[in-house]
């Protein structure tokens, strides 16, 4: 069971509206030692909760990887998510109502600041290594910027400085599925869930490739219907709808959206160069929502950094899977 961060106080969101207190799901590993030097602090992406032992285990792994006996790690779920933190499914103090669509939009900014609201009250003065793959690496980069003597090392995986126009147009489908589910505008729990099935299914095209489909969706010589590729999408999008909720879902790709660390600081340029962590950036090259170019921009405008190009037959979502390519590349540059 996740610990919950309650947060007694207004807090004051980038666009000017207020949420009167929230409340951040999270979950540890390891010790935090007497130093407090030991910290590892993992972003989640769009749908994970605060778990990542149970979405990348395989990054906990004493000789290789993350040695839980070594360090602390943290994972929070992020504002908004429907996993234990404040969300639109939750209630409205002020109400005593659920939220539902009356749930204000936050930025990526807002959720790093909640993010490091949590990490003071847990005491923790300096993160060691600070980790996101895709809206996560988004929320590490972001705190990077916001706390730049606070973050020592960071690692940025399948991320970008800026959402694209591409992603928020693939964002914005994924919200007319959703808008077009008239059960979305209830406030349940099961709201919108044929519309987030769909939502989930045009986002995995993005998340995987041609090549993905082309050799694990392969049907017989003389189908004509009931196409592999067909169940895939179906099986995907159910998958997700018995365990997420659609307006959770649609307020974080509005976050997602909202991502550019230049805004208001000149240029994504000049707000990259505020961070002193040393840094890793990992690209996917079959990765089609951020592709390599965002992770090359990113490397070549933080000081300290370096890149890795790595291949996944996955796509985006390799930054998920190919977890022992990224344990090597990690030990390549940081003595974990
Ligand atoms: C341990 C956990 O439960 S973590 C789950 C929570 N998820 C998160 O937190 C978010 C991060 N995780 C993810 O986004 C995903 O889990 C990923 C990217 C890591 C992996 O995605 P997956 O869906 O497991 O991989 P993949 O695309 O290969 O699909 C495999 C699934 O599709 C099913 N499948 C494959 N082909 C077909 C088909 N033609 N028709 C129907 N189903 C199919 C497989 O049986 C398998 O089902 P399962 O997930 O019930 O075992
Ligand atoms: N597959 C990821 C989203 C891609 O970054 C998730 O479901 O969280």
């Amino acid at each position: 069971m996740p610990k919950v961060f309650s947060y007694q106080h207004p807090f004051e969101l980038e666009n000017g509206q207020t949420l009167p207190e929230f409340e951040l799901a999270y979950n540890t590993l390891g010790k935090l030692n007497a130093e407090g030097s030991n910290v590892i602090w993992i972003c989640h992406a769009l749908t994970a909760n605060a778990h990542p032992e149970e979405w990348w285990p395989g990054i906990f792994d004493k000789k290789n990887g993350i040695d839980l006996d070594k360090y602390f790690v943290v994972c929070a779920n992020i504002l908004g998510s429907c996993y234990g933190s404040t969300s639109p499914q939750s209630i409205n103090p002020e109400t005593n109502e659920v939220y539902g669509l009356d749930f204000p939009k936050f930025s990526i900014r807002d959720i790093a600041k909640t993010l490091d609201i949590l990490s003071e009250d847990l005491g923790i003065s300096e993160i060691q290594y600070l980790m996101g793959g895709s809206m996560g690496g988004m929320q590490a980069m972001e705190w990077a910027i916001q706390k730049p003597d606070k973050i020592k090392k960071l690692v940025l995986l399948a991320t970008s400085p800026k959402h694209s126009s591409w992603g928020i147009a693939l964002n914005e489908t994924q919200r007319m599925a959703i808008e077009s589910d008239p059960t979305f505008y209830n406030n349940d729990k099961i709201a919108g869930k044929k519309g987030l099935e769909a939502a989930r299914a045009i986002a995995l095209l993005s998340y995987r490739n041609y090549n993905t489909y082309q050799s694990t969706q392969i049907d017989e010589e003389n189908a004509v219907d009931d196409f592999r590729a067909s169940s895939y999408q179906k099986y995907q999008g159910e998958k997700l709808s018995k365990r997420f909720y659609a307006k959770s879902y649609w307020y974080l790709s509005k976050a997602m959206d909202s991502h550019n660390v230049g805004r208001n600081r000149n240029s994504c340029e000049k707000a990259l160069a505020k961070i002193k962590a040393k840094t890793l950036v990992i690209g996917i090259q079959s990765d089609l929502l951020f592709p390599v170019e965002e992770q090359k921009f990113l490397a070549e405008h933080i000081s300290d950094s370096a890149l890795e190009i790595i291949d996944s037959s996955y796509g985006h979502d390799g930054f998920l899977i190919e977890v022992e390519t990224i344990k090597l590349v990690l030990r390549k540059h940081f003595k974990l």
